[in-house]
């Protein structure tokens, strides 16, 4: 099967001269009615109007005129109407930014005019998406193809989501109309696929965990962050610090969220450190059932049944000003900094997941490592160009970040983009919100179910080891173990001054890895949770 389809891989209609023929057939088609009908007339009137030769002129210019603007009023009104018509434009744009920029090749023919060849460019246009191949396989125009993405996306005012090399071509996907896959708010839901937020955008906590949401000022940052409420208080606990006290602490009067959302610092400190340790418990927890289970390898948090948690922080630079400024709490806020890195770095596997927001990024706003190991980014309104850099990497340096305000001629709310760490982001627009005597987030969460983590804190008591400890547990040297911590270490892992269980499982992963046979830098990098 997999076999067929490479043989018989669709990348779409090749694009040649047929899309000039096909515009002349439309506007033929089109034109036609009206000729038909005024020349009848003319002919009907011919009589009369041969005794006044001006007014057979006026008659003549005026049938001229309504032919042409009724002919470019239909073909326009097909074109923004009719999805079958919209492709064909794009196809001709396509053919045209072939021809004026000559990447054709010229064939030449005996006593006749040289002839025209395309390369192989194909066109595919489904609901959401333009896919345009083009053919490198080193022939004369690769260079060319291999940096066009940009001038397409300018031409379609589409957005590039996408850029694929493979066999011998190039792939540039762009979305189109994209508008047309929002959602509603109240529409919001985890699947299979993750928490859907457009139809065909989806946050895939699990393989690319952990969620950065900015938004400049009043570009739809608290209604998209309630927005993922609405899907993740279904199926998981979120725990949420406010620390401007602006968006989310009504929330905590309801059940689903009670004594969940924190304003103080020092409850928000708590906070962090709590989740942590709960992580920890849980990573304890997993390996517990992954023995009952006689299993090789621990699962993810799924394999047991367990529930994500989601610790969800709104304007974090605040949060980690505020901790910072707080004299009285010093270590426990430089414990809670610690803690929330621990849970960015270790918590996917166990379904703890952090999602934090911000308004624009300023230099220092976010350290490095919620940088590289938050996976999913989303802006909405306008930011500045920094904080796109910051926000979307090295990846999408040369994308054309768009602020637009109007959409169809109408305002829109909450656009913005959509991305995975080291993949192109791509146009996004925040789910819809119905009007307010629809629905309403505060009546939609008071009827949900509250749910639980599988233990209560105060009855577990979790493991802590010191360093020594620890080696002793792994039945490791000191000396062995201080070099597992470096490698560790040069991979980017951060560790508390203290160690739980989900350092014990990660050094016993890599431990067992090193002794089947790999080396240390494998065995690290495999082991990462
Ligand atoms: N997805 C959406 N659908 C419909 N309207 C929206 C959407 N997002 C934002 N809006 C409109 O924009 C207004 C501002 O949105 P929101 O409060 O989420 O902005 P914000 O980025 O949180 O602003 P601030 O940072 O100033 O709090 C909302 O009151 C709403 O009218």
């Amino acid at each position: 099967m997999k076999l067929m389809k490479q043989i018989f891989l669709f990348r779409g209609i090749g694009i040649g001269k047929k899309e000039k023929i096909g515009t002349r057939l439309i506007v033929s088609f089109l034109v036609l009615p009206f000729l038909l009908s005024f020349g009848f007339l003319t002919y009907l009137l011919f009589s009369k109007l041969m005794a006044n030769i001006i007014m057979f002129l006026i008659l003549i210019l005026s049938e001229l005129l309504i032919s042409g603007i009724g002919t470019f009023f239909l073909y326009r009104l097909l074109h923004i109407k009719f999805w079958f018509f919209k492709k064909l434009e794009n196809r001709r744009l396509l053919y045209r930014h072939l021809l004026e920029n000559r990447l054709f090749y010229t064939v030449k023919k005996k006593d006749r005019n040289d002839k025209i060849k395309f390369p192989k460019v194909y066109f595919k246009q489904d609901k959401y998406t333009i896919s345009v191949s083009f053919q490198l396989e080193g022939r004369q125009f690769q260079d060319k193809f291999l940096n066009i993405g940009g001038a397409l996306e300018i031409m379609y005012s589409a957005d590039l989501m996408d850029r694929k090399t493979e066999k011998g071509y190039i792939t540039y996907v762009y979305s189109a109309d994209t508008i047309l896959s929002r959602i509603s708010a109240n529409a919001v839901r985890v699947g299979k696929q993750g928490l859907k937020l457009m139809e065909d955008v989806y946050w895939d906590y699990v393989h690319n965990p952990h969620l950065l949401v900015a938004g400049g000022t009043g570009g739809g940052k608290t209604v998209l962050l309630r927005s993922i409420l609405n899907g993740l208080l279904r199926i998981g606990i979120v725990e949420i610090l406010d620390p401007k006290q602006a968006d989310f602490v009504s929330l905590n009067e309801l059940p689903v969220l009670k004594d969940r959302v924190v304003y103080e610092v020092s409850d928000m400190i708590e906070k962090v450190i709590q989740v942590k340790e709960n992580m920890e418990v849980r990573y304890a927890t997993m390996r517990q059932m992954q023995k009952d289970k006689n299993q090789k390898e621990l699962g993810n948090f799924q394999e047991y049944d367990l529930k994500p948690v989601f610790l969800m922080i709104d304007e974090f630079p605040s949060f980690r000003s505020m901790i910072a400024e707080d004299r009285e709490n010093f270590i426990q806020a430089e414990l809670a900094m610690s803690a929330l890195k621990q849970l960015v770095l270790k918590g996917r596997q166990a379904g703890f997941f952090v999602i934090t927001s911000t308004q624009n990024v300023k230099s220092d706003d976010l350290p490095s490592t919620l940088k590289d190991n938050i996976m999913t980014r989303i802006s909405v309104g306008r930011l500045s160009q920094y904080s796109y850099d910051v926000i979307f990497g090295e990846e999408n340096k040369n994308k054309e970040f768009k602020y637009v305000e109007e959409v169809n001629g109408e305002r829109v709310f909450g656009r913005g983009y959509f991305g995975v760490s080291g993949t192109p982001a791509r146009e996004f627009f925040s789910p819809k919100l119905p009007s307010s005597n629809e629905f309403s987030y505060y009546t939609e969460f008071e009827k949900l179910e509250r749910l639980e983590l599988e233990f209560d804190k105060q009855e577990t008591i979790i493991s802590v080891y010191s360093a020594k400890a620890l080696a002793e547990e792994l039945g490791v040297d000191y000396r062995l173990f201080k070099k597992y911590k470096s490698e560790f270490e040069t991979a980017g892992q951060e560790f508390g001054k203290t160690f739980g269980s989900s350092d014990l499982i990660l050094f016993e992963t890599a431990i067992k890895l090193k002794t089947s046979g790999k080396t240390y830098q494998e065995a690290i990098t495999e082991s990462i949770l």
